[in-house]
This record gives structure tokens, sequence and C-alpha cells, in this order.
């Protein structure tokens, strides 16, 4: 169990506390729920009769007044439409810049709660309390937080860190099997780009929510994501890896309208197919793409590439964030644990991967 420092400069400092149980304890952050008035949490209709109570008790006790958001669960809700509503909220509430909000749930409230923080009076603190896998390990974490256009995946969007990630494992025994697996692509990500060792863990063995390793897995995730990011805050470099399938995913996700493919899935996806393509170019190790498929299917992730028209394709692809002129960086893997990062024009990315 852990307390992990993110150090990215003076004004973003903050700890990613993994514990057990730590839902039931937020006592120990009285002295930050102290510091703030009042405060808005932000949850969805999954999260709430969960665990929205348990929180809003501890962060009242702590003299901090709640008022709760809960919004329609899904991808759907990552949305400009959802922003709006959410800084109506905080206008009627008379948020001001010293109060806090919080992000009770998955990457969803997560990343659109952080937006709305960062936007809203061009800033007011907030704090993560990740609830599936996936936020847990990857998005709670790093500052990047945003919404969906219907012509792209996370367009809009900003960097903002959170003021502190409060994640309790134990969440995770309260979502179903697919949410998990979702999580389980952004793990293997890990594993693939940075952490052989992790990827062959996964490897000897199935991990179900929660085991008594998953803190240790979620630990080993933050920690790489922390040194990920410490380097490399706005993602000019390093932090690129961390894009790893995503190129593809994101096109997944939005070529059918963030309804057929979750995040997760449409990574897992993205991963592999690159991986084969990378592979028969001779720029990955031979084999590697064999044992990520095992990996992914072994827990449930798909792998097969779906038939997709290919100028609907390049239409959202020219639209990743990653370009820079006529130029993106794709991240490759040399091996198991070694992303590499190849420059290449849209005429070489279209040949490809398409
Ligand atoms: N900001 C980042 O760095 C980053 C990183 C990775 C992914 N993301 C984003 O995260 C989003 C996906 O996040 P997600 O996979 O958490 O999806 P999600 O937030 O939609 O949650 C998945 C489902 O699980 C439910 N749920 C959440 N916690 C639960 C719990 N403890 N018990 C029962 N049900 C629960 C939710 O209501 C939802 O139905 C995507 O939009 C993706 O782009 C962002
Ligand atoms: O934190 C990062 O950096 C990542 O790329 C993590 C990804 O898992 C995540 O899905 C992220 O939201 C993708 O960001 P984007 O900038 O490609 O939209
Ligand atoms: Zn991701």
């Amino acid at each position: 169990m852990g307390n992990i420092m993110v150090d990215i400069h003076r004004d973003y400092k903050y700890a990613i506390e993994v514990e057990n149980g730590l839902l039931d304890d937020l006592d120990r952050y009285r002295n930050l729920f102290f510091r703030y008035e009042k405060a808005v949490l932000i949850t969805d209709e999954n999260v709430a009769p969960h665990y929205l109570r348990q929180v809003e008790k501890q962060i009242d006790k702590a003299g901090c007044k709640t008022h709760a958001i809960i919004l329609p669960a899904g991808e759907g809700t990552k949305s400009l439409e959802k922003a709006e509503e959410i800084y109506h909220h905080f206008s009627e509430y008379n948020l001001s810049r010293g109060d806090l909000v919080v992000a009770l749930g998955g990457g969803v409230v997560g990343d659109l709660t952080g937006f709305c923080a960062s936007t809203y009076l061009r800033g007011v603190d907030f704090i993560q309390i990740p609830t599936t896998l996936l936020a847990q390990v990857d998005s709670s974490v790093g500052g990047k937080v945003g919404v969906n256009l219907s012509k792209g995946k996370n367009l809009v969007g900003s960097f903002y860190q959170p003021k502190a990630v409060i994640v309790d494992p134990l969440t995770l025994k309260t979502l179903n099997k697919r949410v998990f697996c979702d999580g389980m692509a952004e793990v293997i990500k890990y594993g693939c780009i940075q952490d052989k060792g992790l990827f062959d863990r996964l490897m000897m063995g199935s991990v179900q929510a929660p085991p008594e390793e998953i803190d240790e897995i979620i630990e080993s995730c933050c920690t790489i994501k922390r040194n990920v990011i410490q380097e490399d805050e706005r993602e000019t470099g390093l932090r690129r890896i961390l894009n790893f399938g995503h190129t593809l995913g994101h096109v997944l996700e939005t070529y059918f309208n963030y309804q057929k493919y979750s995040h997760g899935e449409a990574v897992a996806i993205g991963m592999y197919h690159i991986t084969t393509k990378s592979e028969s170019r001779g720029i990955t190790k031979e084999g590697t793409s064999e044992k990520l498929k095992e990996l992914l299917l072994a827990y449930d992730l798909p792998v097969t590439m779906p038939y997709l028209e290919q100028e609907r394709v390049e239409e959202i692809l020219f639209r990743d964030k990653k370009f820079s002129g006529n130029k993106i960086t794709l991240i490759l893997l040399k091996d198991i644990g070694e992303a590499v990062m190849v420059s290449m024009d849209k005429n070489q990315l279209v040949e490809f991967i398409v």
C-alpha cells in the first residue's frame, strides 16, 4: 500500500495514495478538506449508490459543505453539453476559487470533472477519487482532462493536475467484468511500453477483481505514469509512449460514435494491430504480437479490426492531436517493455496502419 508523490513543479505536487479501505478513512484528508468551505462532488448514476454517501459524509464531517451532481453513466457524458450543465451547477452553487471539486468515478467522470474544474473561473482545485481499474491505473493521474467531440476523441481539453488522487482498490469489487477488463488493457499497455516484468507477471496468471495483488499492480502502473509525467508533463516527448495503441484506438471509438467499443477495448485492438504491422516490418521482435494477443484475449479484450471505410478513417485519423503539421509520432514496440517513437507523415501513417 503506498503513497506515490508526483512532483512536476512548484505548483503541482500531489500524492497518489493507494490503499484498501481508504474510502472509509477520508478523515486522514481532513487537513485538505478543511481548507475549503464547500465541495462539489461529481459522480455518475452507477457509482453514486455505492460510494457517494460514504464520501459526502466524511467530507462534511471535515467541515466542508458538499453538493452532489449525479451524471448519466457512459462515454456520451464526456461532452461539452454535460460540461455546460456542470458549469450551471457550479454557478448556482456559487462555487468560488476557494472551493473544491471532487471527481468520484471512472475515467469519464474524472476527465469531465477535471476539465470543468480547469476551466470554471479559470481554475478551481479538484481531487480524483477513481473507482474503475482504468481510472486507478491511468486516467486519474497526470492531469489530462477533457471531453470528446463527435469528430474526435478528447479533442477539447487541458492539462490540469489534481490536488490529490485517492485510490481505494476495494471499489473494484462492484465493477462488472467488462469494465474491469477495460482497465486491464491499460495495465497491459504499461507492461508493453515499460515493464516487461509486469507483462510476464500477467502472462503467468489471470488477475481477477479485486485480488490480493491488484493494489500492487495499481501502484506499479501509477509509478510508471508518475515517472513519465514528471519528465514530460505536456507530452512533448516521453509522455507520448502512454499513447501506445491509442492512435487507432481513438479512431475506432470515434468511428462508432463511442458506442461500439469502450476505451480499453479500442486500445486493445489498436495495440495489437499496430504491433502486427510493426512486426511485419521488422521493427518489433518476432513473436511479440502473438504474446500480446494471448494476454489481451485472456482478459476478454478484442483484437480483431472491424471493417472500416478508409476515407472516414483518414478523416478521423488526421485530427489526432499528436499531429504537428503533416507529421505524427507513432508509438511502436521494439520488444515487450520497450517502446519506440517513430515519426512519419500522413501518407506513411496510412500505409502503415490501414
Ligand atoms: N485522462 C487520462 O489520462 C485518461 C487515461 C485513460 C483513459 N481515459 C478516459 O477514461 C474514459 C474511460 O474510463 P472508464 O473505463 O473508467 O469508463 P467509465 O468512467 O465510463 O466507467 C465505466 C463504467 O463503470 C461504472 N463504474 C465506475 N466505477 C464503478 C464501481 N466502482 N462500481 C460499479 N460501477 C462503476 C461507470 O458508471 C460506467 O458505467 C475514456 O473516456 C478514456 O478516454 C483518460
Ligand atoms: O496520460 C496520457 O498521456 C495518455 O496518453 C494516457 C492514455 O491512456 C489516455 O487514454 C489519454 O486520455 C489519451 O490522451 P490523448 O491526448 O491521446 O487524447
Ligand atoms: Zn488510454
